[in-house]
């Protein structure tokens, strides 16, 4: 398929609705708020200035943070003016998890992953015209601060009885790890970020995951005390798969945004795998079709899922969303070669490689008989298995049926490698070297 002939829904507010507060509802994004009326007349009124934040605890985002990423681009469409904040500071400090303390970083480390999201969040915001995003770093106007600034001038609006109430801290009060000073502060840290993007910039709104409410809270708290107004903060929902395992990991290994730590070619498989029951929950928060479009998916779920048309349509936009067409054509090609119709030879080297290693795979030197392969690569058994699958005429190499067994292989496809398949379903990946 060549990327002319994707089809992907274009980034804009469903016109459907009278307002994108009423968006955010139906598609399921507000879990918690503080003030549904308030924040819906904010909304549909003249621009705002908003903020979500994002710490370096990674190298990269991930599908937790996608929602997010979207949520902004949601109001940014709307015409509000979003703030993208990297947690310069946060990141040294850690945002406390109900399990255990988290390992303190390198201010290099934390340095260089601070850059890398940065780069993530600039491309899903718009940095042009009336609602231009703006980028901020809360290491900013935290470094600068003394420890006796930060005592006196925000410590003192904080009362640690309700500090000591949050989700976060009461978890970890309960549990033997405990937890330190250091992580105690964090949603002091927190509180001061909304604090001074409502002084520098207008700031009335933060959005973030609901996990987030206690240090979104904080700060509407804080600005409530020493400024007298009342900002707002939207927490969206956990994201959470009807049969109770966890949204977002694939066996055990999250879902990154960048394309190195998971390839374009695996989210795509991700998103795939999207379960009936909650394929369309996933169409309203990560894709911008419209509520029409969600509709008929509805349907298509009910009449006929053994289509997945569902869930193709939820790979390809989230696909695109994240690493572009161009790429999600080259999946989307290398899928069909594998799976369905289509030429192993003529597809994406890098793409090829990828979708191998979602596969069975094996390395094995060139020359090496299929024989060879198919045991390596957990296919068949054992040699007289294999034997026997060729015989039967079960066994293709490069989407070519073997008829010999001395055949060998050669890594004729893309960036060296061959493809067997045994039967009609069951494929593995070849890994030739010299
Ligand atoms: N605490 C947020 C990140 C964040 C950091 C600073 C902020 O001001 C806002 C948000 C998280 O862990 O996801």
């Amino acid at each position: 398929m060549s990327n002319s002939e994707l089809t992907t829904a274009t980034p804009a507010n469903d016109p459907s609705f009278e307002n994108v507060w009423d968006e955010l509802v139906w598609r399921g994004l507000v879990h918690v708020s503080t003030d549904p009326e308030a924040l819906r007349a904010l909304l549909a009124g003249p621009a705002i200035t908003y903020y979500c934040g994002f710490d370096p605890t990674a190298p990269s985002l991930h599908l937790g943070n996608l929602v997010q990423l979207l949520t902004m681009r949601r109001l940014q469409l709307a015409g509000h003016r979003p703030l993208g904040l990297v947690g310069g500071s946060t990141g040294l400090i850690g945002d406390p998890r109900p399990t255990a303390e988290r390992t303190l970083n390198t201010r290099e480390t934390v340095g260089e992953w601070v850059a890398r999201l940065r780069a993530q969040i600039e491309r899903f915001l718009s940095f042009e015209g009336d609602s231009a995003a703006r980028m901020v770093n809360n290491l900013d106007w935290t470094a600068p601060m003394s420890a006796i600034d930060f005592l006196r001038e925000i410590g003192k609006h904080y009362r640690v009885g309700t500090m000591l109430k949050k989700d976060a801290v009461a978890a970890r009060l309960n549990s033997d790890a405990g937890i330190s000073y250091t992580e105690f502060s964090y949603q002091i840290l927190q509180g001061m970020d909304y604090l001074e993007l409502y002084r520098q910039y207008g700031c009335v709104l933060q959005t973030g995951g609901s996990d987030q409410w206690g240090n979104l809270t904080s700060g509407t708290d804080l600005i409530h005390r020493v400024e007298g107004t009342s900002v707002h903060a939207i927490g969206t929902p956990l994201i959470t798969n009807s049969d109770g395992t966890k949204f977002g990991k694939s066996e055990g290994n999250a879902i990154w945004l960048d394309a190195e730590m998971c390839s374009p070619y695996r989210m795509y498989q991700f998103w795939l795998g999207t379960a009936d029951a909650d394929v369309i929950d996933r169409l309203k928060v990560f894709t911008f079709l419209t509520r029409a479009e969600i509709e008929e998916y509805a349907a298509l779920v009910e009449a006929e899922p053994f289509r997945r048309a569902a869930q193709k349509r939820l790979a390809l936009e989230v696909c695109a969303t994240v690493h572009g067409t161009e790429a999600t054509a080259a999946v989307i090609a290398a899928s069909e070669a594998l799976f369905g119709q289509g030429d192993l030879s003529t597809l994406d080297a890098a793409t090829l490689r990828s979708a191998l290693d979602e596969l069975p795979n094996a390395e094995v030197a060139a020359g090496s008989t299929v024989v060879e392969a198919l045991v390596a690569t957990g296919l068949v058994a054992s040699v007289s298995e294999a034997r026997r699958a060729i015989g039967q005429g079960g066994v293709s190499l490069d989407g070519v049926r073997v008829e010999d067994e001395a055949a060998t292989v050669q890594g004729s496809l893309p960036g060296g490698v061959s493809v067997l398949r045994r039967g009609k379903k069951t494929l593995a990946g070849l890994f030739v070297g010299a």
